[in-house]
C-alpha cells in the first residue's frame, strides 16, 4: 500500500478502541471509530465517516469467538472473506443464504494486499496468526447445536463476531479498501461468559496493532 492516506479502524466498544490505540501510538494517519455493538450499528457508522473524509484502507478490528480446534483464545484470525451467516431463510431442508434467495451476497471480499501484508508481519511476532473466514451474526452463538450446525454450514470459517459485514458493506458502497482482523476471546458454544478471555484477547488486539503503521 501507498505511504499516504489515512487509516480507519473500525471496533465496537471503548475497551477494544483503547487496546487499538495503545498498539497504534501516536500515529497521525489513523484514526478509530467507535461504532457500537452490531452490524446495524458498524454499517451506519462507518458509512456516516467514509461519506465525510477520505482513507486508503478501513480495518475492522476487535475480539471474537473462535470454533474449536480452528482458532484458540489468545491467537489473532485475519479475514480472507466475511460471510453474513444468519442473513437469508430457514427452510425444512436447512439454511437457505441470501445468494441462494437470490437476493444480492451475504459474502464480502477483503483487500487481498492489505490482507497478505498484515498477515506475513504478524508472522513474524510472537502472536499465532490465522487467516480464513470470519462469520458475522447479530445473536452470539450459545448452543452446542447452533455451534456445529455453523461448523457444518461452513467448514472454513475460524470466527464469529458481530460487525464484519456490517463495516465491509458500507466500505463497498464507498469504494474504500476492506479488512477484519479479530484476536480470540472465547470459544464458541454453550454460553460460559466466566470463560471468556477478554483480557488475553485485548492484549494481542494490542500487539496485533502495533503492526498495522509499519504495513499498510
Ligand atoms: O466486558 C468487557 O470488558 C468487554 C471488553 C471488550 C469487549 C467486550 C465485548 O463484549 C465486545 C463485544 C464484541 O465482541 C465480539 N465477540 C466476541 N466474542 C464473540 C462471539 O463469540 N460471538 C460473536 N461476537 C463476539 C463482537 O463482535 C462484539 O461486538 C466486552
Amino acid at each position: 500500500m501507498s505511504d499516504e492516506g489515512r487509516i480507519l479502524i473500525v471496533v465496537s466498544v471503548d475497551a477494544e478502541k483503547e487496546a487499538v490505540q495503545r498498539g497504534i501510538g501516536d500515529i497521525k494517519n489513523i484514526d478509530i471509530l467507535t461504532a457500537g455493538v452490531g452490524v446495524a450499528k458498524a454499517a451506519a457508522a462507518t458509512a456516516f465517516k467514509l461519506a465525510g473524509e477520505k482513507y486508503k484502507l478501513v480495518i475492522n478490528a476487535g475480539i471474537a469467538g473462535g470454533f474449536t480446534g480452528r482458532a484458540k483464545i489468545g491467537t489473532v484470525v485475519l479475514a480472507e472473506q466475511v460471510i453474513c451467516a444468519d442473513l437469508g431463510a430457514e427452510s425444512d431442508s436447512g439454511f437457505l443464504t441470501i445468494d441462494e434467495l437470490g437476493f444480492g451476497s451475504g459474502v464480502m471480499d477483503v483487500d487481498r494486499p492489505a490482507l497478505l501484508s498484515v498477515y506475513k508481519a504478524l508472522e513474524q511476532t510472537e502472536l499465532v496468526v490465522n487467516k480464513g473466514e470470519i462469520l458475522t451474526l447479530s445473536t452470539v452463538t450459545g448452543t452446542k447445536e447452533s455451534t456445529i450446525e455453523l461448523m457444518e454450514r461452513y467448514p472454513d470459517a475460524l470466527a464469529e463476531a458481530m460487525e464484519g459485514f456490517g463495516v465491509a458493506s458500507a466500505c463497498a458502497l464507498c469504494e474504500v479498501p476492506f479488512m477484519e482482523m479479530r484476536t480470540i476471546s472465547n470459544a464458541i458454544g454453550p454460553r460460559d461468559r466466566e470463560a471468556w478471555r477478554i483480557k488475553e484477547a485485548l492484549l494481542s488486539l494490542e500487539e496485533a496493532s502495533k503492526i498495522i503503521s509499519e504495513v499498510v
